[in-house]
């Protein structure tokens, strides 16, 4: 039997980006990009939370995934919902806004304030859509740089990060180890795999042919891809969780009396699914889904450096933790342990954790005390360490 995706909740642009912009900063010089072009000006959105201390010295940068933002502490204003790390950041949690300046910043090429794809392009009077240049996680992380400098922090405490926020975590000690005490990448790798790619893959060729998409110029009819768009969701969305963790939530139960002519949900997963797409399509952009989702694709630490992992981290003066979950498949403990093959080879100062969990790769973003305690132990040592 065929089923067509539910029909996602709204098919209306999420509200302009600008209305997130209440604590951003624009760089008139723009920035220069991994790909040849610039974009001009730069405009970075972000939250901080605490407060940065006299000697400027207790400032830790989170970066967030995928498909998250600024709002990491306090409720999301689109969705409602609770900070995407509410669990980790806050007053006496792990990343403990009584004791730490925590910056969150929506990346480059995001949806919630940043530039990207949504934003107007200058002299055209329409916004980027897919002529918003190709970025890396490179790019990100050099936006990210624009406005520590900018806040006048002079180096980081710590930066930490879960999934492509790890990406930006490496990123950012590969490129600037002088301004990175401490680094947490979290569930990550340092590079895509080809696995990743696939599903990535899947999920643009699923906003590519949503008849609403128009070759990326949707907002002449105000009409935005949200069947694509929840489509690449709830395939994204399988690969966030694990076997177990599917099981445990909803097994093979079916709602309601089965009726195998049903059109809509019979099992209480494909439910969910669709409830994880359409809620999705409210609060993120498909151009922005196509520009972030290509960056994780070429991200490859190694290939920056000649094919040399270790030589990305040759020096550093940076103190890593490394954390993975036994249970994520999208980025597998073994990558993480290749990781720190590399950080040792580079004799860095390194130790990782795995941490047994059936919860799959959004682990990093659920109630998993055995990481947060770990955590929290490693940035008390960095704050220790750097007097803060
Ligand atoms: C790092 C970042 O910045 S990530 C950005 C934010 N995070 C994400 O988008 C990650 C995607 N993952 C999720 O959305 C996950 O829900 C998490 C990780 C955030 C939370 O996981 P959990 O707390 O285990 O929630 P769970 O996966 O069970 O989802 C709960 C939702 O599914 C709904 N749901 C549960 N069962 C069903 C069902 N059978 N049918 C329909 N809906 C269902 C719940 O009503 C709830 O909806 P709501 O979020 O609109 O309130
Ligand atoms: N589920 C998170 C992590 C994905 O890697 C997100 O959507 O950003």
């Amino acid at each position: 039997m065929t089923q067509s995706p539910a029909p996602p909740h709204s098919e209306s642009p999420p509200a302009d980006a600008a209305a997130f912009r209440h604590q951003s900063v624009s760089f008139p010089d723009g920035l220069s990009l991994d790909c040849g072009a610039a974009i001009a000006p730069l405009t970075v959105a972000f939250r901080t939370y605490g407060t940065l201390d006299a000697a400027r010295g207790n400032a830790v940068l989170v970066c967030h995934a995928m498909t998250g933002d600024q709002y990491v502490a306090e409720s999301h204003p689109v969705t409602g919902k609770p900070g995407w790390w509410e669990a980790v950041v806050g007053p006496g949690k792990p990343v403990d806004t009584d004791r730490f300046f925590v910056i969150c910043a929506n990346v480059l090429g995001g949806c919630m304030g940043s530039t990207g794809p949504r934003e107007e392009m200058p002299g055209e009077g329409r916004p980027y859509g897919t002529d918003f240049p190709s970025i890396t996680i490179r790019d990100m992380v050099r936006a990210q740089k624009r406005l520590v400098d900018h806040l006048g922090v002079p180096r980081l405490l710590a930066v930490i990060g879960g999934s492509m926020g790890g990406m930006q975590v490496l990123e950012w000690a590969a490129t600037f180890p002088e301004m990175v005490h401490a680094a947490a990448p979290i569930a990550t790798a340092p590079h895509h795999s080809a696995q990743n790619i696939a599903f990535d893959e899947v999920g643009r060729a699923a906003i590519h042919s949503d008849p609403d998409w128009k070759g990326g110029r949707y907002w002449e009819d105000g009409r935005i891809p949200a069947r694509g768009l929840s489509v690449a969701r709830m395939v994204a969305h399988i690969t966030y969780l694990s076997e177990q963790a599917l099981t445990r939530k909803f097994g093979r139960r079916l709602r309601g009396a089965p009726a195998l002519t049903f059109l809509e949900d019979v099992f209480e997963v494909e439910s969910y699914l669709r409830h994880q797409g359409s809620t999705f399509v409210n609060r993120f952009d498909a151009n922005s889904y196509l520009t972030i989702t290509r960056a994780m694709d070429f991200f490859d630490l190694a290939a920056e450096h000649d094919g040399n992992l270790a030589a990305a981290f040759r020096g550093t003066p940076t103190r890593f933790f490394v954390a993975s979950f036994d249970s994520d498949w999208l980025f597998p403990t073994s990558e993480s342990r290749a990781l720190v093959r590399a950080l040792n080879a580079a004799a860095a100062n390194v130790s990782f954790v795995e941490i047994k969990s059936d919860k799959g790769h959004d682990a990093f973003l659920l109630h998993e005390p055995e990481f947060h305690a770990a955590l929290g132990g490693f940035l008390r040592g960095a704050a220790e360490r750097a007097g803060c």
